[in-house]
C-alpha cells in the first residue's frame, strides 16, 4: 500500500508538507510503469489553480441506524477529525442501543458498483474498513484496492457488535486472514477479534495481547494494534501496537461511562484521518486515542436510548443545546441591562481578584459581564478568566473578554468585546464560530451597519459622558446613542461616565434598540462592588 515508506521518510517534515506528499506518492504507485515522479507532476498538473486538496477517508462499513457506530461513526469521526469521508455502504443494519434487530447486506455487483464510483473519480487518501459481511464483498474490495491503489488501508476487523451481535460469520475470518490483512497498514482488532484471527484461545493479560499483535503481524499488515479495552485484569484500558520490529503501549484511565457504542469504528476512521492528514501511524494513534477519550469523556452523561450501551458525541457539541446539562445558553440582547466591565488597575487599587470582583458584580445582579484586563500576565489572565468562567456559568450569566480572542478561546468564555482597533468582528466570528457572543464598539451608524454585516451580537455605543476609566475616548454624547440606536440593527448597550446620577436619562430615551448601560467605575473603583451593583440596577429597573 505504500504508506509505510511515506510515514517513515516523512516523519519529521511539516505537517502540511507531508500531507501533500502522501497524495503524491499515492497518485504515483496508481500509474503502473510511469514513474513516481512523473506522475507527480502530472498530478500537480491536473489540479486546477486555486483548488485546495482535501485529506480524505474511504469507509467501507455497514449503516447502523443508531448511528453510533459504523458508517455514521466513520463519517463523524472524520468530520471532527477535519477529513473528508466518502462511503461504500456494505449492509444496512436495523440497530439501537439494545442491540442489532436485521442485518440486510448489499450485493456485491452494488459494493463494486459504490466502489468503483468513489475510487475512479475522488481518488481517497485512505481507506478504511469496518463491518465486511461476506466473503464475497472481502474478496470485491481486495480486487478493488488493487485496482485503484490508495496511499494507506487501515482495516478494522469487525466480527461482532458491542452488543455480542454477529455482524461477519466465520466464514469472513478466512477472507480476512488470506485477501485483506496482507494489503493493510494497520489493523485494529478488539480482544475478541484478535483471539477469533488466531483461531479462539482467549486472551487475558497484555502479555496475552503482545504474542497476539505479533502472531497476527505474520498474517501480514504493516502494524497491529490489539485493543485491550475489554481486558479484566487492568484498571486502565491499554492497547498493544506491534510494527514489527517494536511494541508500544498505550495506555489511558478508562472512562467511566456506557456511551461507548461505536467506540472501536471510531478509533479505526480516526487514524485513517490522522493519516489521510498526512500522520505517522505512531501519531495517528496517539491522536485518535486522544479524540476518542475526549468524545467519551465529553458524552459520559448524555441520555440517548433505553438500552445499555449509548452513542456518544462526537462533535462534542449536543450538550450546548441541552440546558439541563449545561447552563449555557443563547444570548439574549435582555442580558445587555446591567453590563459589569472589569478593570485590571482598579482591582488592584481595591486589592481585589478578578474571581472576586466578577463574584461580587454577579451577587449585585449583573445581568453580563466582561473581563477587561488590559495589563494582565497572559498566563495569570487565563487562570483567572476560566474561574471566572465557572461562576458566571453557574449564574447563568455570559461572560466575555475584551479584546483577546486567544483568552475567550482557551477559557471557552461565551464571547468577546471587540473595538474598532481591534481583531474585525468578521474574523472573529471564524474564529469563534456561530455560537459565541460578538459585541463591537461603535461610534457612528456606518459603524454599526458594518458590525452587523460581520456577524457581530451586540453593539456598545460611548463614550455617553466623559470617563477617566479610557483615555482620549472620544464623547457622542445622548444625541450620538439615539443616532446610533436608531439606525442600529443590532441591540446596543451604551457605555462610558455612568453611576447611579446619570443613568435614568439614557433609560428613559425611548429607543427600543438601547438594552443597558456597560459599566467600570461605577462598580468596581469603589468599596463594595455587589452594594453599588445592586443599587445602579434598582434605578435601571425603576426607569424601564
Ligand atoms: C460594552 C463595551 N463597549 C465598548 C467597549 C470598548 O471597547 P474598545 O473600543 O475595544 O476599547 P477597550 O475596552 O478595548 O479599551 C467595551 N470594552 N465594552
Ligand atoms: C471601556 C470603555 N469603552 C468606552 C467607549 O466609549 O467605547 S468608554 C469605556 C470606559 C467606561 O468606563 P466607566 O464606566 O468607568 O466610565
Ligand atoms: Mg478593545
Amino acid at each position: 500500500m505504500g504508506f509505510h515508506v511515506c510515514s517513515q521518510a516523512l516523519s519529521s517534515a511539516p505537517i502540511h508538507h507531508q500531507f501533500r506528499y502522501i497524495h503524491s506518492i499515492s497518485r504515483g504507485v496508481r500509474r503502473a510503469g510511469v514513474s513516481n515522479l512523473r506522475a507527480m507532476q502530472q498530478e500537480e498538473e491536473l489540479k486546477p489553480p486555486g483548488r485546495v486538496r482535501v485529506p480524505h477517508v474511504l469507509t467501507v462499513a455497514g449503516s447502523d441506524s443508531g448511528a453510533g457506530a459504523g458508517i455514521q461513526a466513520d463519517m463523524k469521526a472524520c468530520a471532527a477529525r477535519g477529513v473528508y469521508c466518502s462511503t461504500v455502504v456494505t449492509a444496512v443494519t436495523a440497530q439501537n442501543t439494545v442491540g442489532v434487530q436485521g442485518v440486510n447486506i448489499v450485493t456485491e455487483e452494488f459494493v463494486r458498483e459504490q466502489l468503483k464510483s468513489v475510487l475512479s473519480d475522488m481518488r481517497p487518501d485512505v481507506v478504511k474498513t469496518g463491518m465486511l459481511p461476506s466473503p464475497g464483498i472481502v474478496k470485491v474490495l481486495c480486487q478493488s484496492l488493487k485496482e485503484f491503489q490508495v496511499g494507506a488501508l487501515v482495516v478494522d476487523p469487525v466480527m461482532v457488535s458491542t452488543s455480542g451481535d454477529v455482524l461477519a460469520g466465520s466464514s469472513v475470518l478466512a477472507s480476512f486472514r488470506e485477501e485483506l490483512l496482507p494489503l493493510a497498514d494497520i489493523v485494529t482488532p478488539n480482544l475478541r477479534e484478535a483471539s477469533a484471527l488466531l483461531g479462539g484461545a482467549p486472551l487475558e493479560t497484555v502479555a496475552d495481547m503482545h504474542s497476539a499483535a505479533k502472531s497476527i503481524h505474520n498474517i501480514g499488515p504493516r502494524n497491529v494494534l490489539v485493543k485491550g479495552g475489554d481486558l479484566p485484569s487492568s484498571s486502565d484500558a491499554v492497547d498493544v501496537l506491534f510494527d514489527g520490529k517494536e511494541f508500544y503501549e498505550f495506555r489511558s484511565t478508562r472512562v467511566n461511562t456506557s456511551n461507548t457504542h461505536g467506540t472501536g469504528c471510531t478509533l479505526a476512521s480516526s487514524i485513517a484521518a490522522e493519516l489521510a492528514r498526512g500522520s505517522s501511524v505512531l501519531s495517528a494513534i496517539k491522536i485518535a486515542k486522544h479524540y476518542v477519550e475526549s468524545a467519551l469523556d465529553y458524552s459520559k452523561d448524555i441520555l440517548i436510548g433505553g438500552g445499555h450501551q449509548g452513542p456518544f458525541d462526537h462533535l462534542m457539541k449536543l450538550k450546548n443545546s441541552a440546558p439541563d446539562l449545561c447552563a449555557r445558553r443563547l444570548f439574549s440582547p435582555n442580558d445587555l441591562l446591567l453590563y459589569a466591565v472589569t478593570d485590571s488597575r482598579m482591582n488592584k487599587k481595591w486589592g481585589r481578584s478578578m474571581r472576586d470582583a466578577v463574584k461580587s458584580a454577579i451577587e449585585g445582579g449583573a445581568t453580563i459581564v466582561q473581563l477587561r484586563e488590559k495589563d494582565a500576565d497572559t498566563r495569570d489572565f487565563l487562570e483567572a478568566a476560566k474561574t471566572c468562567v465557572e461562576i458566571c456559568r453557574s449564574h447563568g450569566v455570559p461572560l466575555l473578554i475584551n479584546d483577546r480572542i486567544d483568552i475567550a478561546l482557551a477559557c471557552d468564555a461565551d464571547g468577546v468585546h471587540v473595538g474598532q482597533s481591534d481583531m474585525p468582528a468578521r474574523v472573529a466570528r471564524t474564529i469563534l464560530g456561530p455560537d459565541k457572543i460578538i459585541g463591537v464598539s461603535c461610534k457612528t451608524p456606518e459603524q454599526a451597519e458594518k458590525a452587523w454585516i460581520d456577524g457581530a451580537d451586540y453593539i456598545g455605543c460611548g463614550g455617553v459622558y466623559p470617563t477617566n476609566t479610557k483615555e482620549n475616548n472620544l464623547t457622542v454624547g445622548l444625541d450620538g446613542l439615539k443616532t446610533v440606536c436608531l439606525e442600529s440593527k443590532l441591540p446596543v448597550v451604551a457605555i462610558g461616565g455612568f453611576g447611579i446620577s446619570n443613568v435614568r436619562p439614557v433609560m428613559e430615551l425611548g429607543v427600543p434598540n438601547l438594552k443597558g448601560v456597560a459599566v467600570v467605575s461605577a462598580l468596581f473603583d469603589r468599596e463594595s462592588v455587589s452594594t453599588e451593583t445592586q443599587n445602579l440596577l434598582k434605578v435601571i429597573i425603576g426607569s424601564t
